[in-house]
């Protein structure tokens, strides 16, 4: 099969992954059609959402993007990650159903075969009165309700289909209801994640209740042994673990995930299966956090699980509201407010390169 792709590479050094996806494009093509660009080119917008709020809303007047082209029988996308935490992102705001199947989602993301991802991130029209809709598919093609990575790196992708700069946010309807994400002046993305969901059955957990409905360091029997886990929806499941039988305080770079991961994922007691934290306390403000994911393995990050984590070290006494937690892939800022009860999730998200594939 003759595969024609182009690719535009950032001037920022791509990653070890975004390497390994590049070097696709290269033995899977017959012709690399575009190298790298110097610059960003920031096209006119066609579509700017009517409640969305922009500080110096500059907006320049450059022609054509990569990302404007509209050749049928190709697929366009940019390669986005937070932390690591990898996604292919498409443009779908000219259509209320996803541009490509969750099959065809699954190839996009193997890191042999296809781009290299841990998810598929489609932009479509807002519903519900909000500017966007995000709608993801996971590597195994497994429909998750959020992603906080994933709508961080959403945030920067309609900034720049939409050529917004400056600090602005916009409203995002999602599996998980309305999130609100807000690219600061640094190039960071604050998002407001709203609020836990904390009551076991709507998690969804079938262990038992233990404290006001929901389950906090519940005992859970994981393969014989005894793990310690606090059950925290952020819209979609995680279980999150400071401790087993006989160890206080997890160290976890000496964990086996890709063995204990998908032994907790599909569980009895999750229906849904689950996303599983485990979390080392470095101090009442300092966590560090390996994850399994539901539908995606080991990933370098997860921002809802990072968010659960934090929750979940508040019930169970182990930190404050405000922390930072380190994933593999870097750190991000989680609070949890008493005011609202919402959690709020600071950190970066960051452009690797454009592409297209023939669809
Ligand atoms: N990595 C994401 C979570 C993606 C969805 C998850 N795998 C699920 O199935 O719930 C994040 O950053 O939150």
């Amino acid at each position: 099969m003759a595969i024609t792709a182009t690719i535009s590479v950032p001037i920022t050094s791509p990653t070890r992954r975004s390497l390994a996806s590049f070097n696709f494009f290269q033995s899977y093509s017959r012709s690399i059609l575009a190298t790298r660009q110097s610059t960003f080119k920031y096209p006119n917008s066609c579509m700017v959402a009517s409640s969305m709020k922009t500080e110096t809303p500059a907006k320049t007047t450059s022609s054509t993007s990569f990302l404007h082209q509209k050749e049928s029988g190709f697929l366009h996308f940019a390669k986005y990650h937070g932390l690591g935490n990898d996604f292919v992102l498409i443009d779908n705001r000219d259509s209320s159903e996803p541009k490509i199947s969750s099959e065809k989602a699954v190839q996009l993301c193997d890191r042999n075969f296809g781009v290299g991802a841990d998810g598929v991130i489609f932009v479509l029209p807002g519903i519900n009165g909000t500017d966007y809709t995000m709608r993801i598919f996971n590597s195994d093609g497994s429909e998750p309700e959020m992603c906080g990575n994933g709508v961080r790196c959403f945030a920067k992708f309609v900034s720049q289909l939409e050529s917004l700069h400056g600090r602005h946010s916009f409203t995002v309807h999602t599996g998980a209801g309305r999130i609100v994400p807000e690219v600061l002046e640094d190039g960071n993305v604050k998002v407001d994640m709203g609020e836990p969901i904390l009551k076991a059955s709507d998690v969804p957990t079938k262990l038992s209740p233990n404290k006001d409905h929901a389950a906090v360091k519940s005992e859970i029997d994981v393969d014989g042994v005894i793990w310690n886990v606090t059950c925290v929806s952020m819209g979609n499941p995680h279980c999150v673990s400071f401790s087993r039988k006989g160890v206080q305080n997890l160290i976890v770079d000496e964990l086996n995930l890709a063995e204990i991961g998908p032994k907790f994922e599909r569980h009895e007691m999750f229906p849904a299966r689950t996303n599983t934290e485990f979390v080392q306390v470095l101090s009442n403000s300092h966590l560090k956090m390996r994850v399994w994911e539901r539908g995606a393995a080991e990933t370098l990050a997860c921002g809802t699980g990072a968010c659960a984590t934090v929750v979940a070290a508040v019930l169970e006494g182990r930190a404050g509201r405000n922390c930072t937690v380190d994933l593999p892939g870097g750190p991000l800022q989680i609070e949890w407010k008493d005011e609202d009860n919402h959690v709020y999730m600071t950190g970066s998200a960051d452009l690797v390169y454009y592409g297209s594939l023939p669809l």
